[in-house]
């Protein structure tokens, strides 16, 4: 394992969906794009360790299966394209209170944290559930669509804070999308799930 790697995935393969191979190089983020319904979000649910699977993940030179699932899932954090809430208001849901800057990041006031879910929105779903994610200071953040619910100004805040996090802490990032312009904006290069479930790097533009 190279010295700066932070993630290192070999031979990942779910069902018939790979096999990915890659490396994360700390602050780095890649993109994994395809046809609805190629296996994207399946392939995140496995590097999260939230689905059986083939094939090896390391982080920081640590074999998945040598952490607590748990411990995996809190450093290798999913933000799935529909978020799950549990409690009745937002303030609940985030293990310390998020201060006025995080929130004020992504366009929210602090009243914010006393709002009942039922009246969330579902891009007010999607800010808050990629501020409850952050919280959690991952290592690596797998990023499913996570704009596609905004729009124009707030996917920047997004994409802006998002940023600012891999800058700050050195984690790394994989984004699911479609939108092939933001994939060329937020990533350093991007994987394509073909057909048949095959993986293929995509040669940039
Ligand atoms: N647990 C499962 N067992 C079997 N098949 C599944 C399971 N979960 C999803 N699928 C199927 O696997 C395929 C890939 O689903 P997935 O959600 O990964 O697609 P995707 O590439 O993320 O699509 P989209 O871009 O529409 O979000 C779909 O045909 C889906 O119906």
């Amino acid at each position: 394992m190279n010295r700066s790697e932070l993630f290192r995935v070999r031979n990942l393969a779910v069902a018939d969906i790979g096999p990915l191979d890659l490396a994360l190089q700390p602050g780095e983020c890649v993109g994994l794009t395809g046809a609805s319904g190629s296996g994207k979000s399946r392939l995140l649910r496995a590097l999260a360790d939230l689905d059986p699977h083939r094939g090896g993940m390391w982080l920081d030179g640590e074999a998945a299966g040598s952490l607590k699932p748990w411990d995996w899932r809190r450093r290798v954090a999913l933000l799935p394209a529909e978020s799950a809430w549990w409690h009745d208001t937002v303030g609940p849901h985030f293990p310390d209170e998020p201060d006025a800057a995080a929130l004020s990041a992504l366009g929210f006031k602090p009243e914010v944290l006393g709002w009942r879910i039922d009246r969330l929105s579902s891009g007010e779903k999607q800010r808050l559930a990629l501020l409850r994610v952050l919280a959690l200071r991952p290592r690596v953040l797998l990023l499913d669509e996570p704009t596609a619910n905004l729009d124009r100004d707030n996917a920047g805040r997004a994409e802006a804070l998002i940023r600012d996090y891999l800058d700050g802490s050195g984690a790394a990032a994989i984004w699911v999308g479609h939108d092939q312009a933001q994939l060329r904006k937020v990533a350093v290069r991007c994987y394509r799930v073909a057909a048949g479930g095959t993986i293929r790097e995509e040669q940039a533009a």
